[in-house]
């Protein structure tokens, strides 16, 4: 059968919007021919922004989803689906900014497939776009080509692990210090694994090895050759193993950015910014350069990091553990601050969002990592009357349909 695309859905499909199709793979403007099931069979009239996909395992592997679409497109997309959720908010009028797209080979954390074939082979890889089935990846265009070059060794080292059965994962984060290993296993690593495992971290500079069970949440250092590390604003902090980090760097760096750029002009010494979510402390270190900040995290392994590392750098940062979607911040609490950060995970700030909205803070300044629930917490911004001061477009997840966004809200006094 034959369609004209005219529209890119939020997964980056191509959509017949009278239809409600969608067609993987298919761009804008385009007559393709689709299956029964709207898989592209082939396209017809190809458009102007289509381009050669760069990696030879695009379209299998779920990775990556645009890698057919003109860079300069593909930014205008993931500009407009950032003013289409706001503009679902309420907030009809915001230039949303130029996104910050990362280049490509700088994604520092990967979260890898394992699985072990009938014959002991491992196929290591992102989970296929379509299927269950993992793509064994012989290379990725977007991961640091530090953590690409672990790929055949740690097959080769898994291949002869014990405590990998059927299936397990592989989380990989490029920290500072080198790459930190996490597997999760079906079964459990003995004396002989765990030999292996501190070769293995010896032969490739890793300087830790932790393992964990595939359904569970124990994690366990198996091979510790030294300190690990991750930087931020010049003070080390030392992460639990497969810690949540900005996907890259440069994302990093453009969201701190803006969200340093999006604070009062007024700080003085004595100010202090209430920072949500804030993890080991990506943004609170940046932000203690500037007022004193108050960093709430649910996550206790990760308050313990950020204050060791707030401690021994004197105390502007207070890491405080609370669950705020149990406790969120009450508006008696609010008062005490000059303006707050967020930066919720995918679900979102439902719980917090009714006490920001009516709070005096002079600046909320949303992370975001998913336009629909930015769109629906700015919701009640927005009737509270709130404005959109500046949002911009982040795009961490080269070629993905994924979008994070910095956005700041004030309110007019
Ligand atoms: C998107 S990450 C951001 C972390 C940090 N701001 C950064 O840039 O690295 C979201 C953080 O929210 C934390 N979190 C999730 N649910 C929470 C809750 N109910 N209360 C407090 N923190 C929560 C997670 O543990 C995670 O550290």
């Amino acid at each position: 059968m034959q369609v004209v695309i005219d529209a890119l859905g939020a997964s980056g499909d191509g959509v017949v919007t009278c239809e409600r199709r969608f067609v993987p793979g298919a761009l804008p403007g385009e007559t393709v021919e689709v299956s029964e099931k709207d898989q592209l069979r082939a396209v017809l009239a190809p458009s102007p922004d289509r381009v050669e996909p760069p990696c030879p395992h695009f379209g299998h592997c779920g990775g990556c989803a645009m890698q057919h679409l003109a860079l300069e497109s593909y930014a205008a997309w993931k500009r407009a689906r950032l003013a289409e959720a706001l503009f679902r908010a309420g907030f009809h009028d915001v230039a949303v900014e130029a996104p910050r797209v990362t280049p490509p080979q700088t994604r520092r954390r990967a979260d890898l497939a394992l699985r072990r074939q009938a014959d002991g082979s491992v196929v290591l890889g992102f989970h296929g776009r379509a299927s269950g089935a993992v793509e064994d990846l012989t290379t990725c265009l977007v991961l640091d080509p530090a953590l690409v070059a672990l790929f055949e060794p740690l097959r080769m080292m898994l291949r002869s692990l014990q405590a990998f059965r059927r299936e397990g994962s592989a989380v990989l984060n490029l920290l500072n210090s080198g790459p930190d290993l996490l597997l999760r296993l079906d079964g459990v690593p003995h004396a002989q694994d765990r030999a292996a495992l501190a070769a293995f971290a010896a032969a490739h500079g890793l300087p830790r090895i932790a393992g964990a069970p595939l359904k569970g949440m124990a994690t366990e250092t198996l091979a510790q050759l030294g300190p690990v590390a991750i930087r931020f604003a010049g003070v080390d902090v030392s992460p639990p193993p497969g810690a949540f980090l900005q996907a890259t760097p440069q994302g990093e760096a453009a969201i701190v950015d803006a969200v340093l750029d999006g604070l009062p002009r007024k700080l003085t010494a004595k100010s202090r910014i209430a920072e949500l979510h804030a993890g080991l402390g990506t943004l609170s270190f940046p932000l203690a350069q500037r007022a004193r900040v108050s960093a709430y995290e649910s996550a206790s392994e990760a308050v313990t990091a950020l204050d060791v590392a707030a401690r021994r750098v004197g105390g502007r940062i207070a890491a405080i553990r609370r669950d705020l979607a149990r406790q969120p911040l009450s508006a008696k609490e609010l008062e005490a601050f000059a303006a707050l950060v967020l930066d919720p995970p995918f679900g979102g700030a439902a719980d917090q969002m009714p006490a920001l909205a009516r709070s005096n803070l002079q600046r909320i300044i949303y992370v975001s990592c998913n336009p629909a629930a930015l769109t629906r917490d700015g919701k009640l911004l927005q009737a509270a009357g709130w404005r959109v001061a500046k949002a911009t477009p982040i795009d961490q997840f080269l070629w993905s349909a994924q979008l994070e966004a910095v956005v700041v809200f004030e309110k007019p006094r």
